[in-house]
């Protein structure tokens, strides 16, 4: 998996990889019976790999005239704003329903286990700008489909942890 991902994205024999991949948690059956659980708080107890995570999302995005980072809740938080500081872009929350207080555009999908909405602030985001989502991982891809139809057509890329 490390090696298929290192070889799609030029970074073939980055020992960062590994080290990211080492530092997070499989969890058989969690939340439920033949879920692979990839848990991603232990990364975050690891400095320098969480930093490996932030900085090869950072090399490849900087300098890509990209104005928007847009994080899914509730991992896509924990990475995202990093991210935004680095390449010098805003951060734009793609939230759980009913958790923004002003006027908001909502997209619901399928999850691996249940169904979801995420919503944003109408406005955060304007026509012509170029945004990536971020988030941890991706399993059915709702999600990721979700907060691409958010963002309309401007998105120009996205990125899983793993
Ligand atoms: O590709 P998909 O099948 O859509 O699944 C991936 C999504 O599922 C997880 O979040 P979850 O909805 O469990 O929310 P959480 O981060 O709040 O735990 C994960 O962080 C992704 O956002
Ligand atoms: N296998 C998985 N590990 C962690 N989060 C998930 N969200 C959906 N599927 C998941």
């Amino acid at each position: 998996m490390v090696e298929m991902f290192a070889a799609e994205n030029g970074l073939k024999g980055d020992p960062r990889l590994q080290a990211i991949s080492n530092a997070i948690r499989v969890v058989p059956h969690f939340p439920k019976q033949g879920i692979m659980f990839q848990d991603i708080t232990t990364l975050l107890l690891d400095h320098k790999a969480f930093k490996h995570t932030v900085d090869i999302f950072v090399e490849r995005y900087k300098d890509m005239d990209i104005s928007v980072v847009a994080g899914v809740e509730a991992r896509g938080f924990m990475f995202g704003p990093s991210i935004a500081l680095a390449i010098g872009a805003k951060f734009v929350p793609l939230r759980k329903p009913k958790k923004l207080p002003g006027e908001v555009i909502a997209e619901a999908y399928e999850l691996e286990y249940g169904r979801d909405c995420l919503e944003m602030h109408v406005g955060a985001v304007e026509a012509g700008e170029r945004a990536i989502v971020i988030d941890d991982l991706v399993a059915t891809g709702g999600t990721l489909s979700a907060a691409i139809r958010l963002l309309g057509t401007e998105y120009l890329a996205f990125h899983e942890l793993r």
